[in-house]
């Protein structure tokens, strides 16, 4: 079993003033944070270096264009620092290769980003994945894409919980697992499908959790980001 899993808390917000508040959570408990796409567009990309500098970022655009476009952009990221950024797996083998490229070029060999690709969604079931005319069950495909992605040279991948024991199982022990789609016992599950408690992606061998709306939702979004992290360390 992977002994430690590290709590990331996604701050999916275009408010600045909100994004501190939550970052001084993280901050307070040592974790990561986690910008995507939302905060990005909203208030751009020197809020965004503003907002990384000093801290452990998780930069989460989810790159997917031609492999030269990934590169070129890549390459811009760079002023963030990041210690993690994602790619989409169905970006295909050149693409991730690039991106391998890109970050082997433009960061400097002590602050080199752990480059993450991005599985199936954990807002896709079965059903979804059949209408993109995929029919194998999102346990094989998540790995179909995982190894290919790994053999291209990204360092890590992003899957829901679901896949994370077998992708240990199948993988080994190295490979750095990050994992959305984590929810309270009993809480809803929003847009997500495939779903598990924090613990139960401890047990099953996540590197990472990945939490936004069960914290930055909650009365209280400090106690309740302590709770999370009370019961990965239980
Ligand atoms: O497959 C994926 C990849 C990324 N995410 C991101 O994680 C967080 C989850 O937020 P919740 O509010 O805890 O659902 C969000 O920022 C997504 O962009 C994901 O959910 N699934």
């Amino acid at each position: 079993m992977i002994k430690n899993t590290g709590l990331i808390l996604a701050l999916d917000t275009k408010d600045p003033v909100q994004a501190e508040q939550w970052a001084k959570i993280a901050d307070a408990t040592g974790q990561m944070i986690k910008i995507g796409m939302e905060y990005t567009y909203a208030c751009g990309f020197d809020e965004v270096c503003r907002l990384a500098q000093g801290r452990k970022i998780f930069l989460d655009l989810k790159l997917h264009d031609i492999p030269n476009t990934v590169a070129s952009a890549i390459a811009s990221l760079a002023p963030v620092k990041p210690a993690m950024l994602t790619v989409h797996a169905l970006g295909g083998q050149d693409m991730i290769r690039a991106a391998r490229r890109s970050v082997d070029e433009h960061f400097p060999s002590d602050s080199k980003p752990i480059l993450l690709a991005v599985t199936i969604l954990t807002s896709m079931n079965q059903e979804n994945l059949g209408s993109i005319g995929i029919s194998v069950s999102p346990l094989e495909q998540v790995l179909l894409l995982g190894k290919m992605a790994l053999a291209a040279g990204a360092d890590g991948l992003v899957c829901s919980p679901h896949e994370v024991a077998y992708l240990r199982e199948q993988l080994g022990d190295d490979v750095v697992l990050v994992v959305p789609g984590i929810r309270m016992a009993d809480a809803a599950a929003d847009d997500q499908q495939r779903v598990t408690t924090p613990i139960q992606a401890h047990q099953a061998g996540a590197s990472w959790i990945v939490v936004g709306r069960p914290i930055t939702r909650a009365e209280n979004p400090a106690g309740m980001a302590k709770q999370i992290i009370h019961e990965l360390q239980g």
